[in-house]
């Protein structure tokens, strides 16, 4: 009812063939916009007290989204690897699950810049009985299974980690490798640190676990990771993309950015400093 924004839009029997309206168009025309997410607390999860999607991803994009004009945001839920064939086959017309910026995602998707940068944890039974504080020393243990999310980062590195595929349990999302630590069919879970410590947080489902510490991050081509989550938008919406980027650039860093996300466990230290999807494309 609000579309105030159509003075510069050409009349539509002017046009020649069928003006298919672009995303952002559709999306403004609507007043609302479907997210892809995966159920990872504390980047995108369904908050089922208050029967809504949340976290650090979800606010940020319900604030950038209202300043384009779109009031709406509609969750759907996938596993994490399925988020980028959603995207494209149009299931949902975001990825907002904190996906870390890589180069060879950056083949398949637009990236906006960064939300936040983090490390890596491992989430493991208490007292780390198989004392597992760095992906190498899974690699040292040929009895350690490690528990990765599907389509997750965390593969990648436990391949380039060189820890066995046979070491190495797939579950499909977080709460599910949570539960595999607990009855033993994984010794870690490997996940974002953020990702730890809010399943840590939520003491009835974490009992008898604990974050291994102290962790060693891996080291990946000479670097040591550091993710750096983003929203993920199909290719041929690169408009939409650069549109959404201008919004989140006034956001990111700002005192209300930093008091919306503290309650999902991110402080200072995450901020993205300054590190762009252009640079991590570039493998920078
Ligand atoms: C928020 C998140 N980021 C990583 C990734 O992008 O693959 C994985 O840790 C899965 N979850």
């Amino acid at each position: 009812a609000c579309s105030d924004s159509g003075s510069d839009k050409p009349a539509a029997a002017a046009a020649d063939k069928p003006a298919a309206a672009s995303t952002l168009e559709a999306a403004k025309a609507a007043g609302k916009i479907r997210i892809g997410y995966a159920n990872e607390a504390p980047f995108a999860y369904m908050d089922s007290k208050e029967a809504k999607v949340t976290g650090e991803s979800v606010e940020i994009a319900r604030v950038v989204l209202k300043r384009m004009g779109i009031d709406e945001v509609e969750g759907v839920l996938t596993e994490f690897g399925s988020l980028i064939p959603g995207l494209q086959a149009k299931r949902f017309d975001i990825i907002a699950a904190g996906m870390y910026v890589t180069p060879e995602r950056c083949q398949q998707v637009a990236f906006s810049n960064p939300t936040y940068g983090v490390g890596q944890a491992f989430l493991v039974k208490q007292g780390n009985p198989k004392n597992l504080h760095s992906y190498e020393d899974v690699v040292k243990n040929p009895d350690a299974k490690l528990g990765v999310v599907v389509g997750a980062i965390e593969g990648e590195y436990a391949s380039k980690s060189k820890v066995p595929p046979a070491q190495v349990v797939v579950f499909p999302d977080a709460v599910s490798a949570l539960s595999g630590v607990q009855a033993g069919r994984a010794d870690a879970y490997a996940a974002t640190a953020l990702t730890v410590n809010d399943l840590m947080g939520k003491t009835s489902a974490a009992s008898g676990l604990q974050k291994a510490e102290p962790f060693t991050d891996p080291v990946i081509d000479g670097k040591n990771v550091r993710g750096y989550g983003a929203y993920a938008f199909r290719s041929d919406d690169k408009a939409f993309a650069d549109a959404f980027n201008a919004e989140l650039a006034k956001f990111i860093g700002t005192e209300e950015h930093q008091k919306l996300v503290a309650p999902f466990g991110f402080t200072s230290e995450e901020l993205p400093k300054g590190v762009t999807a252009a640079q991590l494309c570039a493998g920078q």
